[in-house]
């Protein structure tokens, strides 16, 4: 389990930790643990060209100790201060360890002795800014983020890499690149949720003694899932283990609903029952021969479908289904009902000018991308994903419901509770109908009887793992690294019971 706090929580805790050691200590405690690492990644500490980019706070101070201490062990360590000071003491100590402090970089211009001592290193440390860091880099930060990004040399960011906001992963404007974060006491949000945690390579945790002194998470991310995906009983039957309705497809948009159910039949439903106008109904039919279906006349209106199609435990509205009255009837019928509702891709555009159908007690999990959201929440995509944990949370609470942001971080927030994070996610899984397979197999886990968040979190969980199966191959020879092919939605599905039993 991976637990991030945002900064306030991070300064509060260090805080009161602080007060209780000597001066310093903490410090001293995160120095020691990045220089650990950094030793860990050379071939050899005696004789390396370590670059410190030191920022004016304490990130800044935290990469000098750690210079000192690899200039103690043999390293040829230089500094790089930028902007308009530097932490004292950290200057002091990594130059009674023999290292060298250039002239300091302020303004726009990073002398060409600078660049030339980053682009040579063999180790890279960004102390540039850390939790502290506010709004887009400044120059010359920006510039040095940029030469340590382009530079050949291992970069490790101290606790954040410079350019990335810790609470949110926001970046605005250039961010350092690193190959490994490590990060101190414990995770910041933006470590785990793009475009931050794209820039954090891979992600240490030192230990500095803050744990008792952190307040419940504000974000977490669970290898493996930390809920269970329900397992049948002894006295289960069809019934009792769930069953989910699914209202999905078109005369035009078929693949979604055939996906949606594969979804379903591989999610652990007691039964799935399908119901659409008759050319997705036929489909299914054929490609998913355990799914009862039902073709629903059009005009039939949604509460006579519903009638219809008989008894479920929860339904899955939305993919392909369009986004006229008809779809509309539907959805509405479905939102009037007591049982957990998953709404997807068209359902969730019908639902960008239907809000008051939110207006419910039982569960609601609602699965956008970040167009969707955004249409949902009157924002520009790019801004959804520029600041997705912002928008997943504000969606939460403004729609009362489980909302689950797809896209290269998954997001799944409900209101007062720690936003979850997928762990599993991979590019891997953006191909078309993807998402499909997705609705279908949270709306089985919902239909057998796990809570929104749980469903959602889980079945996220499961999908990357499904997609990571499908797409990984044997170990290549040499590289330790298994050899990796494209996907398809379809092979995401054939891949859920391996995904399950990675689980069990
Ligand atoms: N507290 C503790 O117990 C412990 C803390 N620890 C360490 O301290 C770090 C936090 O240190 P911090 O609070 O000094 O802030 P920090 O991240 O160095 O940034 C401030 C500096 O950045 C600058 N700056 C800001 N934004 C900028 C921008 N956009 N573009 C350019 N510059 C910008 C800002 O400049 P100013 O705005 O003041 O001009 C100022 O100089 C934390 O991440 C961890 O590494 C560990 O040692 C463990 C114990
Ligand atoms: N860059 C990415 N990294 C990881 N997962 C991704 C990425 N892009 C898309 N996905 C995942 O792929 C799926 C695509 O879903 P969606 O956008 O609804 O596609 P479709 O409507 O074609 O099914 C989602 O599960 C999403 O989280
Ligand atoms: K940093």
């Amino acid at each position: 389990m991976r637990y991030a706090h945002e900064v306030g929580k991070v300064r509060a805790a260090e805080g009161a930790l602080m007060a209780r050691l000597p001066e310093g200590a903490l410090m001293q405690r995160a120095a020691a643990g990045l220089a650990a690492v950094c030793a860990r990644m050379l071939p050899r500490v005696y004789g390396a060209d370590v670059v410190l980019l030191v920022g004016g706070g304490d990130n800044g101070g935290d990469a000098l100790y750690a210079g000192a201490r690899l200039a103690r062990r043999g390293a040829r360590v230089t500094a790089v201060p930028a902007g308009s000071r530097t932490h004292r003491g950290g200057l002091a100590a990594l130059r009674a360890a023999g290292g060298r402090v250039l002239d300091r970089v302020d303004g726009e211009a990073v002398s060409p002795s600078a660049a030339a001592v980053i682009e040579t290193a063999d180790l890279i440390i960004d102390g540039l800014t850390g939790i502290g860091g506010t709004g887009g880099l400044r120059e010359p930060h920006a510039t040095l983020a940029v030469l340590a990004s382009q530079a050949t040399g291992v970069v490790v960011a101290c606790d954040v890499p410079s350019g990335v906001d810790a609470s949110s992963g926001r970046v605005d404007g250039v961010a350092v690149h690193a190959d490994v974060t490590v990060t101190f006491g414990t995770y910041k949000p933006g470590l785990l949720i793009d475009p931050g945690a794209a820039c954090c390579g891979v992600v240490e945790l030192v230990d500095i003694g803050l744990g008792p002194d952190l307040p419940d998470p504000d974000v977490v991310a669970a290898w493996p899932v930390d809920v269970q995906p329900p397992e049948p009983r002894p006295e289960s039957d069809k019934y009792r283990r769930g069953v989910v309705g699914i209202l999905a497809g078109g005369e035009d948009f078929t693949g979604a609903a055939v996906l949606c159910t594969g979804g379903a039949v591989h999610g652990g439903a007691g039964m799935v029952r399908f119901a659409s106008v008759e050319h997705p109904v036929e489909l299914v039919r054929h490609r998913w021969p355990e799914a009862v279906t039902t073709v629903l006349p059009p005009g039939s209106g949604g509460v006579k479908a519903l009638e219809r199609i008989g008894r479920v435990q929860a339904w899955v509205v939305g993919p392909g289904l369009g986004t006229g009255a008809e779809a509309e009837s539907l959805l509405e019928a479905t939102l009037n009902t007591d049982l957990p509702v998953l709404v997807d891709a068209d359902g969730l555009t019908v639902l960008a000018r239907r809000r008051d159908l939110l207006r419910r007690e039982a569960p609601t999990v609602l699965t956008p991308h970040a167009g969707e959201l955004g249409r949902i929440l009157g924002v520009e995509r790019e801004l959804v994903e520029a600041r997705r944990l912002e928008h997943v949370r504000r969606a939460a609470s403004e729609l009362s419901a489980t909302v689950l942001l797809k896209g290269s971080t998954t997001l799944v927030a409900e209101e007062d509770r720690p936003v979850r994070v997928n762990p599993t996610g991979t590019p891997r899984l953006a191909t078309a109908g993807t998402g499909d397979v997705l609705s279908g197999l949270i709306g089985a886990l919902l239909a057998g009887g796990m809570s929104g968040l749980d469903a959602a979190a889980s079945g996220a969980y499961l999908h990357g793992l499904a997609a990571r199966i499908a797409s990984r191959g044997p170990v290549r020879a040499g590289t330790g690294h298994p050899s990796e092919a494209p996907i398809s939605a379809y092979d995401v599905i054939g891949a859920l019971p391996e995904a399950f039993r990675a689980l069990s």
